[in-house]
């Protein structure tokens, strides 16, 4: 069993009541290991039939899994393929009661590595736009690789302090995660060593960033729109306390019901202020009634670790004078409508400003085998490298981030490079050459060790299919020649170059399989 610290035990048994015994005994059970399916690449009813895990659907999600440890997913070729993010599965929650939609503008204030970032960002299915944040420098860029891991393509990745953001896009977003910095009480049981170094005052430090973080979330929210406020841990001055302060502090923001899982335990009004576990607290200051909306997973009451959430509205004003008003409102600072921000085929490489001939010729070449929808207007040539840049954003002047939109390669001469982050933004209908490998073939691992591979058998069967199907000469030379999209049972692992019958190892040596 974890040693937990004296005090937090005195607190919880304070906040549980009768129910702390079989918290506590909670503790000599295993953790829970988790996988979430990325829906923009693959359907659940497929994944199942795919997957060789031993699988258990998380019954409060549609697309999360517990597999068992044995399985190692970490190891499977489908994870370098962005088929799922490895969670642990009460963390699952927050993104599954936010759920984005095509269009949406969303931010994920707090989001490194990006548990929650990668699920809001595949529910956007390349429309809207995704801004995940992060504080950290170093934790925001595992942030990225796990966002262009999921082949998210209408991301800003940022490292910001929440005011400078909130300076930028003031009621600018439909949808915000405020997945706070905590005390990590709900981890415990996964890391013992969160355990190790609580002390009693964290929970009263972290609360004060977490008020300073959600004002400034408030702030970006559209009149409308959704805040889902979550942490990992379990003591009140981290949850009720922050959210009574919110309301406290704004009258336009309002609680709302969460979807419901028998395991849910509710909110407390009575611990939504300081004192709320002093001796006298028969005369304690109660909080909102509606406090009782909010989610406490608890690891003796469900199968997961520990989470709390909280989901509130901004109200728009007709709502405030009493009149609801149902549909999703779009800042009145944002120019655009919802409809507008969506991407469209739209425009040609002759629509790229700043570009000559040669950059031209270039993209002409490599883009004559890729059928990916996207807006040609919105793609960006800095100093030779290619972005696709998220259209519902416009200019942010000042903000420092990682990563704006998908980068899509690099010109070089009169040649283009295409990225790894665009080998795994496509699927594998949308290029014209595809070396596709099972994942029990040998190659694949190879492949991800980043060594050169030979696949004239792979080569000979798609001229044959190219023959068979009457494609013209020209085509069937592309699949003897030149950029290949190496994929493992039909997903994107990244790219390959075909030399006289070899192909050529371009897998981000960076991302490569070590072990
Ligand atoms: C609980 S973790 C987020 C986990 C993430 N949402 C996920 O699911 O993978 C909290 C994150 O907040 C970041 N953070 C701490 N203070 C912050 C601040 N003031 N503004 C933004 N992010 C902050 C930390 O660096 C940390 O990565």
């Amino acid at each position: 069993m974890v040693s937990l610290p004296r005090e937090f035990e005195i607190k919880m048994k304070k906040l549980l009541g009768a129910e702390y015994e079989e918290f506590l005994d909670s503790y000599d059970r295993p953790r829970n290991f988790g996988l979430r399916v990325n829906v923009d690449k693959i359907s659940t009813e497929e994944f199942e039939k795919k997957a060789p895990f031993h699988l258990t659907k998380i019954p409060w999600t549609e697309n999360g899994y517990y597999y068992e440890e044995q399985d190692m997913p970490a190891r499977h070729p489908f994870y370098y393929a962005g088929l799922y993010y490895l969670q642990e599965p009460s963390a699952m929650t927050p993104a599954s009661r936010l759920v984005s939609q095509p269009g949406d503008r969303v931010l994920d204030l707090c989001a490194a590595p990006g548990g929650k970032a990668t699920e809001l960002g595949a529910r956007l299915h390349g429309k809207g736009v995704l801004v995940a944040n992060d504080i950290s420098a170093s934790r925001a860029k595992a942030l990225l690789k796990n966002v262009e891991v999921f082949g998210i393509r209408n991301s800003f990745i940022v490292n910001e302090v929440p005011a400078k953001l909130a300076e930028n896009f003031p009621e600018f977003f439909d949808k915000i995660l405020v997945d706070a910095p905590c005390s990590g009480e709900g981890m415990f049981r996964k890391d013992p060593a969160v355990a190790k170094v609580w002390e009693g005052n964290k929970p009263y430090e972290c609360a004060k960033q977490q008020k300073e973080i959600i004002t400034r979330a408030a702030q970006m929210l559209a009149p409308g729109g959704d805040l889902l406020y979550s942490t990992c841990t379990f003591s009140p001055e981290e949850n009720e306390q922050v959210i009574q302060f919110l309301l406290d502090s704004r009258e336009d923001m309002e609680i709302r019901e969460i979807k419901p899982f028998e395991g849910f335990a509710p909110g407390c009004p009575d611990v939504a202020y300081e004192g709320w576990d002093s001796e006298e607290s028969e005369n304690r200051k109660m909080g909102s009634a509606d406090l009782k909306k909010c989610v406490r997973i608890w690891p003796h009451k469900m199968a997961g670790e520990g989470h709390f959430l909280a989901l509130l509205h901004k109200r728009v004003p007709e709502e405030t004078a009493g009149e609801q008003k149902n549909d999703r409102v779009v800042s009145n600072k944002s120019e655009t409508t919802v409809d507008e921000q969506k991407n469209q085929v739209q425009g040609g490489i002759s629509d790229i400003k700043g570009i000559g001939k040669p950059e031209t010729k270039a993209l002409t070449e490599f883009f004559a085998d890729v059928s990916m929808e996207m807006n040609w207007k919105q793609v960006e040539v800095r100093k030779g490298q290619v972005y696709l840049v998220p259209e519902a954003l416009g200019a942010r002047k000042g903000l420092v981030f990682l990563r704006n939109g998908l980068y899509l390669g690099e010109i070089r001469k009169d040649r283009f490079e295409p990225s790894q982050s665009f080998a795994m933004a496509l699927k594998k209908k949308e290029y014209m050459a595809v070396i596709d490998l099972d994942y029990s073939d040998m190659r694949v691992e190879k492949y991800l060790r980043g060594e050169t591979l030979d696949v004239d058998d792979i080569v000979a069967k798609n001229l044959q299919a190219a023959s068979e199907a009457d494609l013209p000469k020209a085509v069937r030379k592309r699949l003897e020649k030149g950029w290949q999209l190496v994929c493992v049972n039909g997903y994107p692992l990244g790219w390959g170059k075909l030399v006289n019958g070899t192909l050529k190892n371009k897998y981000h040596a960076g991302w490569r399989m070590k072990y």
